[in-house]
């Protein structure tokens, strides 16, 4: 189901939208010739649309920079007023609403770790009410999607329609070569479930490596994702926070200069045609996937009738297993991965025990509907 979000085309809320919608800055303000220097540079490139800055800063560590502060907001005033670029600031409470909205800020966002807290969310809501002014939502740092949505409600509810979401990727306990894993689905579900609601990714909070902002990024206007916010830094060598995924203004223009920006739509009536041609035999594929599937489900039916009468467990691993590993092999014939084949499966033979489950035990339905539940 779709959700019900009263939502502002990105375009109605920033005039003069570079292509690709790119947000830049430090992660930190550290001095004040820091900032205005670097928003100078950014704004010299020609690809900035608006400047972003930490002043108030959440460490996962006590004892490590948290910040410059309010006096950072004097600093973001100076670089508006010197290079014409609206200001973007993390608020994380009621308080820090009001001050970056006293300061002029023009873009607030509300960080991974609020968005995780919904009372941290509520409280920033309630300092909300009555403004018009955009606010971006960072997911939550734990993959999940009803948080991130009901941040996303809590401010629309607020009576915010200037609206986005940013995608900065989720902490996984897993080594990784991503600081934060983007886990791409969970930013597609959102997208599917609010198609109007811009995202705007963070590839440098998802890499934690300026070496990897390129691809993500390109990989996010791949995905129809509406901007990017990247951290950049006059000199990233010496910066306070986030050394390692920090970018100069000049590293920036580059790497815009590289990304290809594609559209959903395009190219002209023989690209159309080629499109709409492929896309129908998908249409049939399809249809005979979902035909054979539900085949496979009536013969798996069968065996739990079989299975029942003859006291034989739903379950048989062995059996399993030697169905999973001759489509992977199969599969791998074919050019389907081990991961996907392991996956599409999977999914099927759960769905036959779930049949067979029914089958076996009418008082199950009660439980099975318990467990629908609980995965809800
Ligand atoms: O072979 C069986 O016993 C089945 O019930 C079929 C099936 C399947 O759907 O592939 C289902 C459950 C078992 O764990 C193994 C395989």
């Amino acid at each position: 189901m779709k959700l019900n979000l009263n939502i502002q085309p990105l375009s109605s809320w920033i005039t003069a939208v570079n292509e690709p919608f790119l947000i830049a800055g430090p992660c930190s303000a550290e001095t004040e010739e820091q900032l205005v220097a670097t928003a100078h540079l950014l704004k010299n490139t020609g690809k900035v649309t608006a400047l972003r800055a930490g002043i108030w800063k959440p460490r996962t560590r006590p004892g490590e920079f948290e910040g410059i502060g309010s006096i950072g907001l004097e600093w973001l005033k100076r670089a508006k007023a010197e290079t014409g670029l609206p200001t973007a600031v993390e608020v994380a409470t009621a308080k820090h609403v009001e001050e970056a909205l006293a300061a002029g800020v023009d873009i607030l966002w509300v960080g991974a770790r609020s968005t995780a807290n919904p009372f941290t969310v509520q409280e920033i809501a309630d300092a909300l009410k009555g403004v018009d002014v955009p606010v971006l939502i960072k997911n939550p740092v734990n993959p999940d999607i009803s948080l991130w949505i009901g941040a996303i409600e809590r401010i629309n509810n607020a009576g915010i329609t200037k609206l986005a979401a940013i995608h900065r990727g989720f902490s996984s306990y897993e080594k990784s070569a991503f600081r934060n894993e983007p886990m791409w689905d969970i930013a597609i579900h959102l997208k599917t479930l609010a198609p109007h609601l811009p995202i705007i990714c963070d590839p440098s909070h998802i890499t934690g490596n300026r070496d990897l902002i390129g691809y993500i990024s390109q990989k996010a206007l791949d995905l129809d994702m509406q901007g990017l916010i990247i951290e950049s830094h006059i000199d990233p060598s010496v910066a306070w926070t986030d050394a390692k995924q920090q970018v100069t203004p000049a590293a920036l223009a580059e790497l815009i200069d590289r990304l290809i920006l594609r559209k959903p739509e395009g190219g002209d009536a023989v690209v159309k045609d080629k499109l709409s041609e492929l896309r129908g035999t998908i249409d049939k594929i399809d249809d005979l996937l979902i035909q054979k599937i539900a085949e496979r489900m009536k013969i798996a039916e069968q065996i739990g009738i079989h299975k029942r009468d003859n006291d034989i467990t739903i379950l048989q691993v062995n059996r399993w297993d030697e169905i999973l590993q001759k489509a992977i092999s199969y599969g791998k014939a074919l050019q389907l991965s081990e991961e996907f084949t392991e996956k599409f499966l999977e999914l099927v033979h759960s769905e036959s025990i779930r049949r067979q489950t029914a089958i076996m035990n009418k008082d199950l339905a009660a439980g099975q509907q318990a467990e629908k539940l609980t995965h809800a």
